[in-house]
């Protein structure tokens, strides 16, 4: 589960005085998520997501994160909407952490994800770029390509505890990455993150995208690789060409991809995974035995890598 910061009733009280909400009328800590501690406080107006941040958020993005989106929620994206204090301020300190309130969101991330879900998520990250456009604010990826090197040095003493040869087979597809990544392709806002339990549904429509706690300026298409990773492989690892048909095609309905964009896909779709395996591996051999969240399997996305490695047309994506 991911509470890691108890508050206390005191606390909460203290702190919902500050904003023009009501009092609590209760506060749940939510069991899903890993990187920060979330409570699902119902007020005297409504429910609202508490949020206190965790270690991998550095507190100088929070503004970017919450300026984010409050711009996309304005332009009708549906996406959670920080709540203001009295003061104006969205941002404030709670048990010591940075917390902030954002709106509820109804809605259910897929379990079971099917072709017609990826099509709505080819449209709704399209319109997140276009909407994205006109934010003022820019943020670094924290998690780039030149950040990879250094997160796999960390941990690459341990790598090949977890899988034999993983250490070697992760340095040889970093340095091919470091040689052949993708220039000039068209930057702006992206999620970097929108994994299916970070997409709502409601009556088979999208009602909600959430946890833009990673979001940033970066090459538009590497979202789209993130996507393909999380959305389009089967349990057993198998690539779903179907599903990225749907979402590609979804996608270029609102925002066509250029020639360059498309030849990219492979590499960024690699970098993609080589992102997740080396945050997972990171967890993975530094979650001490007994930790109340359970890291996710690295495995999954040396699996995921190894595909995108052996693609050598972006046709193999599903793209005529
Ligand atoms: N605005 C929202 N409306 C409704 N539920 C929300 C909202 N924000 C978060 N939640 C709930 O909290 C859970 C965790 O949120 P979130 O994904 O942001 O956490 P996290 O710790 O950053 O997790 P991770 O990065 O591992 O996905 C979600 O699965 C959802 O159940
Ligand atoms: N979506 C990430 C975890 C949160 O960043 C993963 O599945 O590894």
């Amino acid at each position: 589960m991911a509470v890691y910061t108890e508050i206390s009733d005191e606390d909460l009280d203290a702190f919902l005085e500050q904003y023009p909400v009501g009092r609590a009328l209760s506060c749940k800590g939510i069991a899903e998520g890993v990187e920060n501690s979330n409570y699902l406080v119902q007020t005297e107006t409504g429910p609202l997501i508490l949020t206190l941040y965790e270690k991998r958020v550095n507190p100088d993005d929070l503004p970017f994160f919450l300026g984010l989106m409050e711009h996309l929620a304005d332009r009708g994206l549906p996406c959670p909407l920080p709540v203001h204090g009295h003061d104006g301020r969205a941002l404030r300190t709670l048990a010591g952490r940075p917390a902030a309130m954002v709106s509820f969101l109804a809605g259910m991330w897929p379990r079971r994800v099917t072709p017609h879900h990826c099509d709505r998520l080819g449209g709704a990250l399209a319109r997140l770029h276009h909407a994205g456009g006109g934010f003022a604010m820019r943020r670094r990826n924290a998690l780039g390509l030149e950040d990879w090197r250094p997160l796999f040095d960390r941990c690459a003493g341990h790598a090949d505890g977890v899988h034999p040869g993983l250490r070697a087979e992760l340095d040889t597809a970093l340095m091919d990455l470091e040689a052949c990544w993708p220039a000039g392709l068209p930057e702006g806002v992206i999620h970097a993150d929108l994994f299916p339990d970070n997409v709502f549904f409601l009556r088979n429509e999208i009602s909600g995208l959430i946890d833009f706690y990673f979001a940033c300026t970066d090459v538009l298409a590497y979202d789209i690789a993130v996507c393909l990773n999380a959305w389009c492989f089967e349990g057993r690892g198998e690539f779903n060409v179907t599903k990225a048909r749907r979402l590609l095609a979804a996608y270029q309905a609102e925002r066509p991809l250029s020639d360059a964009e498309m030849a990219a896909l492979p590499p960024l779709a690699q970098g993609a995974a080589l992102r997740f395996l080396l945050t997972r591996l990171y967890d993975w051999v530094n979650t001490p035995d007994g930790a109340l969240v359970r890291p996710k399997d690295p495995m999954e996305y040396l699996h995921k890598l190894r595909f995108h490695r052996g693609v050598k047309d972006p046709g193999a994506y599903g793209l005529a």
